[in-house]
């Protein structure tokens, strides 16, 4: 029975991504399918140069589909705007250029852009909402910090913290967990999940933390070289997905803990 309550926020059809130059074209990985709801937190996962970072570049716009269809909220990606794209989609990049001359709180405030006119005007409510994405991450403590002044956590925090200024349906993050240690990995992690129970927002990660992806996501698109399933965790490990994601000569997936293990 198809339950009334869930909304479709990024649907994509029979889609294919790669490089295109003049004279070839490489395709990436094709014939995706999937559908993100609301309230969702999804995991993008698969190995190395296996194609997270194109499938998310191709999602967000700043690279052409080979073929098919993303549409958001219904709507083909080619067809939005920028500036309305910005008020559907957020976007947290690791190696994201920062101005870390400003302080925590500017760096947040820049989340509002699509929303203030070309002086950057705010009003009352902008406030109000950069405070309340400051308050949802707990960084209230650093908001007059310089962001050069910031640990990698720190850093990631206020980057999700602008994410949630920009007030968006959806927020895409590419590898949120790069050189943070065991327990700011899960933290972050945690912090998403924690997000989209509270804001109803989707929220789409790659990462290469699979267990703690297992854990804690509602589904995931797991990449592989033959094909792209996109499902619940628990359905995944059934089906014995990760069991094939890697070469066995090292690593093996353990159906029971829901983890990988090192061969001895
Ligand atoms: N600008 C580009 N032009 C052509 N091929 C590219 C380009 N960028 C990446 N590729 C190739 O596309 C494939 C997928 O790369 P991508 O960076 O999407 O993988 P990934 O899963 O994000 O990898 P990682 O986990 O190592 O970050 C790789 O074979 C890579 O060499």
């Amino acid at each position: 029975m198809e339950d009334r309550h869930r909304h479709s926020i990024l649907k994509v059809e029979n889609l294919s991504i790669g490089y295109k130059s003049r004279t070839s074209s490489t395709v990436v990985a094709s014939n995706i399918n999937f559908q993100l709801e609301k309230g969702e937190l999804i995991g993008l996962v698969g190995a190395n140069g296996i194609g997270k970072s194109t499938l998310l570049r191709t999602l967000i716009k700043v690279q052409p589909p080979l073929a098919g269809n993303v549409l958001l909220n219904d709507q083909k990606l080619e067809d939005i705007a920028s500036v309305e794209l910005a008020q559907q989609l957020s976007i947290v990049l690791t190696e994201q250029i920062t101005s870390k001359n400003l302080s925590v709180q500017e760096l947040v405030a820049l989340g509002r852009y699509p929303y203030t006119n070309w002086i950057g005007n705010f009003t009352d409510a902008d406030y109000r909402i950069v405070n309340k994405a400051l308050e949802s991450v707990n960084i209230k403590d650093l908001k007059d910090r310089k962001c050069y002044e910031l640990s990698d956590g720190q850093l990631q925090k206020v980057m999700i913290a602008r994410a949630l200024a920009q007030d968006t349906d959806i927020i895409i993050l590419d590898e949120p967990t790069t050189h943070l240690d065991m327990y700011h990995k899960a933290y972050i992690l945690k912090l998403l999940q924690r997000l989209t129970k509270e804001t109803n927002k989707t929220i789409l990660f790659s990462s290469h933390e699979i267990d703690l992806a297992i854990q804690l996501c509602d589904t995931m698109i797991v990449m592989r070289h033959d094909k792209v399933i996109y499902d619940q965790p628990c359905r995944l490990i059934s089906k014995g997905v990760f069991e094939t994601l890697f070469p066995e000569d090292l690593i093996s997936f353990d159906n029971k803990t829901g983890s990988f293990r090192v061969s001895k």
